[in-house]
């Protein structure tokens, strides 16, 4: 309709950008280890995709744990958030080792935002343990481990979905 205020994305919406380095992500995975170490041990680790691949190997590689599965869920185009679609639920086999529910098993994100894909996965496997790397307040309740909390106005940028770019200097004129 005319004169109306265009839909921000989660990403406008969020203002603030948390930026993570390849670097700063390999070192709060290894934090976040330390941390599930204490909780384990773990069967398997089930990656949430795409964003729970790149923790869940890192993961999986400290807790010395070989077997691994995926749940592929999509709900943002880029920054906006959708519906949440289950493209992928978990395997047979992985689902064995967890009784059905899930106990002993490690499901790994990136990070949980609105909390709506940590609750879809909860649902799936309640016995489960969940870890993030990051938390915003609204899905933090929904994790049972995670290292850093980023405020709900923050949008968090990963390595895999940045490059090395000229940033133009504070002060006006300056560069
Ligand atoms: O707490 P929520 O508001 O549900 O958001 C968190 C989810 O959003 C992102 O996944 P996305 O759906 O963008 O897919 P991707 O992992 O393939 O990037 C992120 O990796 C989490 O899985
Ligand atoms: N960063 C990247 N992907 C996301 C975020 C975020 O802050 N929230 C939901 N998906
Ligand atoms: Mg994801």
């Amino acid at each position: 309709m005319a004169g109306e205020a265009p839909e921000l994305s989660a990403q406008e919406r969020a203002g603030k950008a948390f930026p993570v380095s390849w670097d700063q992500f390999h070192r709060d995975c290894r934090a976040l280890t330390w941390r599930l170490n204490e909780v384990g041990p773990f069967h398997a680790v089930i990656a949430i995709t795409r964003g729970g691949l790149v923790p869940a190997a890192i993961v999986a590689r400290e807790l010395g744990v070989r077997i691994i599965d995926t749940v592929c869920i999509a709900s943002y185009d880029h920054d906006k958030q959708g519906e949440l679609q289950v493209l992928k639920g978990m395997s047979e086999a992985a689902m064995k080792l967890g009784g059905g529910t899930g106990k002993g098993l490690l499901i790994v994100d990136d990070l949980v935002d609105t909390g709506k894909t940590g609750r879809l996965v909860r649902d799936m496997l309640p016995d489960a343990h969940f870890a993030t790397v990051y938390a915003k307040p609204k899905g933090r309740p929904l994790v049972d481990t995670f290292i850093t909390e980023v405020s709900q106005d923050t949008w968090i940028f990963f390595p895999w979905d940045t490059a090395l770019s000229y940033h133009p200097p504070l002060r006006d004129g300056a560069a």
